[in-house]
This record gives C-alpha cells, structure tokens and sequence, in this order.
C-alpha cells in the first residue's frame, strides 16, 4: 500500500515557544493513523531538534528540514548540510519548493545535487514541482513539470528514486486562496505518476507518494485526498494552527 503524508511546512514563521505549542497540540489532538499514513512536521532549522524529542515516541510523525545545502561541507557560511540534519535525526527534507527556486534562484541542476546528498544522508527528499500561473494558462504545465522532474530526479537508479516523495504544488495556488480543484490535482498526479512510470516502471510508480500544496485547508482536504493518485498534502499557512492541520490530517 502506499504511503499516506501530511506534512506541515512552517516556512518562516512562529517563535519556538509558540511552535512548540502548536506541536504539543497536535500530538495530543488524539489522532488515529494507520499503519501507512504519516504526520510530517517541517519546522525552521533552529527548532528541528526540539520537533524532534517532541514527536519521537508519537507513533506515524516524522521531522521534514525546509531545504539543505547542495554542498556537503567547508566554506558555506549560513549554510546547513544534510549531514548535519541527519546528525540530529531529521527524516524528510524539503527540497525545490517554488519559494527557494524564486527567491533563491534554486535550479533544477542544483536540486539534483541536493536530492543526491539528502539520500547519500539515508533521509528522503519531499521534491516539490509546479508550474506559475503563465504556464497553467498557455496549457503546458505537463512539459513543464515533467522537466522539472527529468532534470533533478532521473539521474537517480530506481532504488533511489523509491525513496523520494514528490509534492504538486501548482504556483498559483500556493499562498493565495486558490486552490487547484481535485480534478486538476488528480490530473496532474496522475500525468506524474505515468511519468515515472515510463522512467523506473510501474511497480516503482504505484507506490510513489505524491502530495498537494497549494491552499490546502480543512474544508478541501477530503475532496482532494479522495482523489485516486493524492497521497496527501504539503501544508503552508493551515500547518500553523493546530486545530486546521489536526482536521486536515483527519481527512486522509
Ligand atoms: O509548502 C506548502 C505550500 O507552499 C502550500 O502553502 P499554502 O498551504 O499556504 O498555500
């Protein structure tokens, strides 16, 4: 069966007194998970290791880093490698997502490198993909995406490829209200898991976790979860309050 996700992406925000807050609340909302889902907290560096000792014995949580370096070590001041994220027990790391290829100038070449280091670390990389609003609207967000892919993640043997979890987040609806619908979602879930499919094979492809993210909230989570290749979700701004990320977590 494959592996069901939400994840939780804090981006730039809370203090730790109030992240550790939210974390207590989520791990004492009570939740039920099955044996295939998971909870995936992404906190700022600063508060990973305290993420850490505060979901270790919760049974399905987990601790995303938000981005890592594409270097392993030296002179990178302000920089932080995977190896330190797996020296204090990180498990999933964050890589691609939109706000680092713009603000960053993040590019598909330099995600490849990050993916291999995250992997080569024995942590799994969260690969965010998605296209900007102009390219949805000319109709060709399946090149698009597909090149994203091709160019960071297919240098990968299909051993390696299993480990990675892929995100959908179509630009447009990052941040802004607008959410894809289920069905754009599941479109494109499923254009890239035939992707893949064509790549490593199909046993690889079914059992590839592909999320969403893009104003993912609790009053849309179980349309979009329902549809056949969502595998859960990258949450922003509902991962904030606990009462939102607990529901939506419930909406697997
Ligand atoms: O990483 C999360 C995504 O960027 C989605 O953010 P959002 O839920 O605030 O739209």
């Amino acid at each position: 069966m494959r592996k069901k996700i939400v994840a939780g992406n804090w981006k730039m925000n809370l203090t730790l007194a109030q992240g550790e807050q939210l974390i207590n609340d989520i791990v004492n909302a009570g939740l039920k998970l099955e044996d295939n889902q998971a909870v995936v907290i992404a906190p700022p560096f600063p508060y990973l290791q305290k993420a850490k000792s505060l979901t270790q014995h919760t049974e399905g949580f987990f601790i995303a880093a938000q981005n890592c370096a594409a270097e392993k070590s030296g002179a990178y001041t302000g920089e932080v490698s995977a190896e330190m994220l797996k020296s204090i027990g990180v498990d999933y790391v964050i890589l691609g997502h939109s706000e680092r290829r713009e603000y960053f100038a993040e590019s598909n070449a330099t995600l490849a490198k990050k993916t291999d280091l995250v992997l080569a670390n024995g942590m799994k990389p969260i690969f965010c993909c998605g296209e900007p609003l102009a390219i949805r609207e000319a109709g060709t967000q399946n090149d698009y995406v597909a090149k994203q892919l091709e160019e960071s993640l297919y240098h990968l043997p299909a051993e390696e490829f299993s480990k990675v979890v892929i995100a959908y987040e179509p630009i447009w609806a990052i941040g802004t209200g607008l959410t894809a619908s289920a069905q754009q979602a599941q479109d494109m879930h499923a254009y890239i898991r035939s992707q893949i499919a064509a790549k490593y094979g199909r046993e690889v492809a079914m059992h590839l976790t592909i999320l969403y993210g893009g104003s993912a909230k609790p009053s849309n989570a179980q349309e979009l979860f329902a549809c056949e290749d969502v595998d859960g979700g990258l949450i922003g701004g509902a991962s904030l309050v606990a009462a939102d990320f607990t529901a939506i977590v419930k909406s697997f």
